[in-house]
C-alpha cells in the first residue's frame, strides 16, 4: 500500500526535503501467518506521530505479501509493502521467478536489488542489479539499490572503488528524469548480521562520497535529491546516530525488524 503524499511530506528531512525512509527486510524469515501477527503487532506499539516521521516500508518473503496487501487496506496501516527481489524479465519461461509488474499489482512500493546475500549466494553480477532496478522502475515502483564492500575490499582500502562499481550501471542504465527514485542502501557485507554495525562516523563520510559520486555523474539536483539508507546490524540503540547523519536519509534492518518490540522503539527512537 501506498502512503498518501500529505503523510510523505510530514515525512520529510526539513534540511535535505527528502522523505526519510525505514524499511525492514524480513529476510527468508516468517510464513504469511506469523507476518499478519507481526505486523499487527508492530502497528499496535506505534502512534499516528511514529509514521510521519518516516515511511515505513516492510519487506516479507513473497509469500506474505498477498496477506499483509490485505492486512495493510482491511486496517489502514500506513505501511508500505516491499519486496525483496524480483526478476529482470517482465514475464515468460523462468520457472521460479516473479517479475516487477506481478508486485506492482501487489501494491507493492519498493523493490530490495541486489542485496549482498544475492550477490554472493546467487551470483548477481552488477550488470543484473541494474537491469533489475529498471524492472522495478518501469512497472511503477521504486528500487533499494544495495551496495557494500566485503571486509576483505575494506582492508584493501578499495571500498569507494567497489561502491561506485556496484552504482555505476544502475546509474548509466536509469532513465534520467526518473533516477531521484532510487533508493540507494549502503550496507557493508562485514557489518551484516553482525552484531556490530559501521562506525556512524565513517558511515557519515562513505554516504557523503556516494552523494558527491551521483552528483558528479548525474549533476547536484540528482545527487541532493537521492535517498540512500544505511544498513548493517542497525538496531535501538545506534539507528538515531545513523538517521542524524546527514547523508544518511533512511535505515535498512533485517534482524531487528523481525521483533515487533525491537523494530518499534528503533523507529520511535530514530
Ligand atoms: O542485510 C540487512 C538488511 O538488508 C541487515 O541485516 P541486519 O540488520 O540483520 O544486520
Amino acid at each position: 500500500m501506498t502512503r498518501k503524499l500529505d503523510d510523505l511530506v510530514a515525512a520529510a528531512d526539513p534540511a535535505s526535503g527528502r522523505v526519510r525512509l525505514i524499511s525492514g527486510n524480513w529476510k527468508m524469515n516468517l510464513n504469511h501467518l506469523e507476518a499478519i501477527a507481526l505486523v499487527q503487532k508492530l502497528y499496535h506499539l506505534l502512534r499516528p506521530e511514529d509514521f510521519r516521521y518516516a515511511e515505513v516500508g516492510i519487506h516479507p518473503p513473497f509469500t506474505a505479501l498477498r496477506s499483509l496487501q490485505l492486512t495493510f487496506e482491511a486496517d489502514r496501516m500506513p505501511f508500505t509493502l516491499g519486496a525483496q527481489n524480483c526478476s529482470d524479465e517482465a514475464a515468460g519461461a523462468y520457472t521460479g521467478e516473479v517479475s516487477a509488474p506481478m508486485l506492482a499489482k501487489l501494491g507493492v512500493g519498493y523493490v530490495i536489488v541486489g542485496h549482498s546475500e544475492r550477490r554472493r549466494l546467487f551470483h548477481e553480477t552488477s550488470e543484473l542489479v541494474a537491469r533489475k532496478a529498471l524492472a522495478v522502475q518501469q512497472a511503477g515502483m521504486h528500487p533499494i539499490v544495495c551496495i557494500g564492500e566485503s571486509a576483505q575490499e575494506r582492508a584493501a582500502g578499495m571500498t569507494q572503488e567497489v561502491l561506485t562499481a556496484q552504482l555505476s550501471p544502475v546509474l548509466e542504465s536509469y532513465p534520467v528524469g526518473a533516477i531521484d527514485g532510487v533508493v540507494i542502501a549502503y550496507e557493508p557485507v562485514w557489518a551484516i548480521g553482525a552484531g556490530e554495525a559501521a562506525d556512524p562516523d565513517a558511515v557519515g563520510e562513505i554516504t557523503r562520497a556516494i552523494r558527491a559520486f551521483v552528483s558528479e555523474r548525474l549533476g547536484e539536483a540528482v545527487g541532493a535529491r537521492i535517498r540512500i539508507q544505511y544498513g548493517g546490524s542497525v538496531n535501538v540503540g545506534n539507528a538515531r546516530a545513523f538517521m542524524t547523519l546527514d547523508d544518511v536519509d533512511g535505515l535498512l534492518v533485517g534482524g531487528a525488524s523481525l521483533d515487533p518490540d525491537a523494530f518499534a522503539l528503533l523507529i520511535k527512537s530514530a
